[in-house]
């Protein structure tokens, strides 16, 4: 049967980055769509300002919607401190399938909780079945139309505490505009637009970084 473009890209890592070696993960991705095939990671432009917001954070919980092969979510457990934990979901078991894969490559799958499913299924779960109390990073990464209503879930469910950060990637590529509408003109939330470029493109595309104010 044909491989798939994720199957093709889990092959590139196996074959060229180092097993445990993060850094060679994300760079073999990143070389293998600017040169090879695009793919919808967040890539190295936008990547560079989701390892700025995260390495100030320095989040003990962490909640990425939209896994896709597991790029961002390397990115970002790579730089948690030891006994953080992140949750990524992911809605294709395609997809998740290769992210676990490049996840282990990584060596980080102790670090990484991925589950399979749809966000507004999950979000009302997440207290009970996991035993989290709040978030302290969102990573939103998923249906672009699912961005708003998933925050307003996040914060009927009690998962968002003063000073809990949603960052938002594709807010201009493909756009989300009700997403933005809301966050900007909340008086819940003190939000920043990270101007740059669509991943491995010249198009316009930037990251939507907003505090939860309680
Ligand atoms: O659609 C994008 N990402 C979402 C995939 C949604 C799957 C999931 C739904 C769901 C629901 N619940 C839980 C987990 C999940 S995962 C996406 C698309 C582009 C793009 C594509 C073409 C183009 F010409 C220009 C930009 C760029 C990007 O950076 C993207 O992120
Ligand atoms: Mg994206």
């Amino acid at each position: 049967t044909q491989s798939t473009r994720p199957q093709r890209l889990l092959g590139a890592v196996q074959q060229n980055a180092t097993r445990g070696d993060p850094r060679s993960v994300v760079k073999t991705i990143d070389q293998f769509c600017k040169h090879k095939e695009w793919a919808m990671n967040v890539g190295d432009e936008k990547g560079c300002i989701l390892d700025s917001v995260v390495s100030e954070l320095n989040p003990a919980t962490v909640l990425e919607l939209g896994t896709y092969c597991g790029y961002s979510t390397v990115r970002i457990a790579s730089l948690l401190p030891p006994h953080a934990r992140l949750i990524t979901l992911e809605f294709n078991p395609h997809f998740a399938a290769v992210a676990r894969q490049i996840i282990a490559w990584a060596g980080l799958q102790d670090k990484v909780l991925l589950v399979e499913g749809a966000s507004g299924d999950w979000i009302p779960k997440m207290k009970e079945q996991f035993g989290v109390k709040t978030f302290d990073l969102v990573f939103l990464d998923h249906w672009k139309d699912r961005y708003l209503p998933d925050t307003k879930l996040m914060e009927e469910c009690g998962l968002l505490r003063k000073g809990s950060v949603l960052l938002a990637d594709n807010v201009v590529c493909p756009g989300t505009p009700d997403y933005l509408q809301y966050v900007r003109n909340s008086p819940r939330y003190n939000s920043q637009y990270f101007r740059s470029h669509l991943e491995y493109t010249k198009a316009e595309d930037g990251l939507e970084k907003s505090v939860f104010l309680g």
